[in-house]
């Protein structure tokens, strides 16, 4: 265990900001492995229930929190002389959030981002921002195949932390590793920051697959061949390849095309209900980054040229208000490419 955590007071060492599902759910492991933690949500209401009922009725229902997790609304409190910070905001937030942050933070303070999205129109990724709107530079990724909701019933799971500096994946590590938690490291804080994000888009096609009852068959056809277009942006933008094998590429893919919890998912299964965007939205009442994703996607692939078949008819979808039994046919219809990609041949063999 790192040495910024062994100390046994209760002043929290940690804080966590931001609580939704994936904010609390964090707040709630670093609590359940014993270290008092911070968890600052924006409202007033929501940290009250927190902080006094152990309860986040609003994104987690039904599940009890950490008795070692004290709720604020107050960011300043939060953060002063913490060493050690999580950024759990949804990405078209995180700016606004991080510019509150510019004012608080010290760069002896670590931080992780846990956030799996990309900042629409300057298309940067959320370590980007923290450089830029903060004196914050020892910060990492979170990011893996990672339900909140099963993480808070104590189901065991992997996750990655990916930063340039070990220490950052130490301390955050040794807060978070637990018998029912396997923490990875990674170096390719790019990779892990965009295949969180692109997985997103992949889902929404998924959930579609799923409402139309297209079997398991044209789901594993997706899934692959998703990875592939995630892979194929992932390079374009300077990730290593290999990250897209391993638990934040295909590991998070797969469970956000497998599980009907995930929101991203539901988002695709209710418009291929026949509901519209802005009512799948409504329904779910939670972030769901691929609604975004997959329109940053379809720029980026459009600017750099990227085929990218799955993306473009999900945007389509989603955006353009595409039938989805209509985009299925385009994509039945489609050139048939190379099961392997040879420029991701390319990229792995230059990596070597
Ligand atoms: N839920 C999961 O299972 C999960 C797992 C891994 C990663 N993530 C990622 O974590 C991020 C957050 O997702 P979530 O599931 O917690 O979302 P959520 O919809 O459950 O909650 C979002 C939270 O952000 C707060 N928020 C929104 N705008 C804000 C602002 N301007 N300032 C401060 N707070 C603001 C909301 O009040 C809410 O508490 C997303 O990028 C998501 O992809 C989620
Ligand atoms: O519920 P989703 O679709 O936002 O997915 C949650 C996590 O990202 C799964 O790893």
């Amino acid at each position: 265990m790192a040495d910024d955590t062994t100390s046994d007071e209760t002043t929290p060492r940690v804080s966590v900001l931001g609580a939704g599902n994936w904010g609390t759910t964090i707040a709630h492991l670093i609590g359940s492995n014993g270290f008092p933690v911070t968890l600052w949500a924006r409202n007033r209401e929501l940290a009250a229930e927190i902080d006094e009922r152990h309860q986040n009725s609003r994104y987690l229902p039904g599940l009890s929190l950490s008795d070692n997790i004290r709720a604020t609304a107050d960011l300043a409190a939060a953060v002063r002389d913490v060493p050690l910070l999580f950024l759990v905001v949804p990405s078209q937030a995180f700016r606004s959030v991080c510019e509150q942050l510019g004012e608080l933070v010290r760069p002896s303070q670590l931080a992780v981002h846990a956030t799996k999205g990309i900042e629409l129109v300057t298309y940067k990724r959320m370590t980007q921002i923290v450089l830029e709107e903060t004196c914050l530079r020892q910060i990492g990724v979170l990011s893996g195949p990672n339900i909140a909701r099963e993480m808070v019933e104590g189901k065991p799971a992997g996750t990655v932390l990916a930063s340039r500096f070990p220490r950052v994946i130490e301390v955050a590590r040794a807060h978070l590793k637990s018998p029912q938690l396997r923490v990875y490291s990674n170096t390719d804080v790019v990779g892990v920051e965009l295949g969180g994000t692109l997985k997103n888009i992949i889902a929404i096609a998924a959930g579609m697959a799923t409402q139309m009852d297209l079997g398991e068959n044209a789901k594993s056809l997706l899934i692959t061949r998703g990875l592939s277009e995630i892979a194929r942006l992932g390079v374009a933008l300077g990730a290593d390849p290999m990250t897209f094998s391993g638990l934040a590429g295909i590991g998070d893919l797969m469970v956000t095309c497998a599980s009907p919890i995930s929101r991203n998912h539901r988002v695709g299964a209710a418009l291929a209900r026949g509901l519209s965007l802005a009512e799948a939205i409504e329904s779910l009442g939670m972030v769901a980054e691929g609604v975004k994703a997959c329109k940053i996607a379809y720029e980026l692939t459009t600017q750099l040229k990227i085929r990218s078949p799955l993306m473009h008819g999900v945007y389509r979808v989603v955006h353009e208000g595409l039938d989805p039994r209509a985009g299925l046919g385009e994509l039945m219809a489609a050139a048939v490419q190379d099961d392997i990609d040879p420029t991701l041949v390319r990229a792995a063999a230059k990596g070597a």
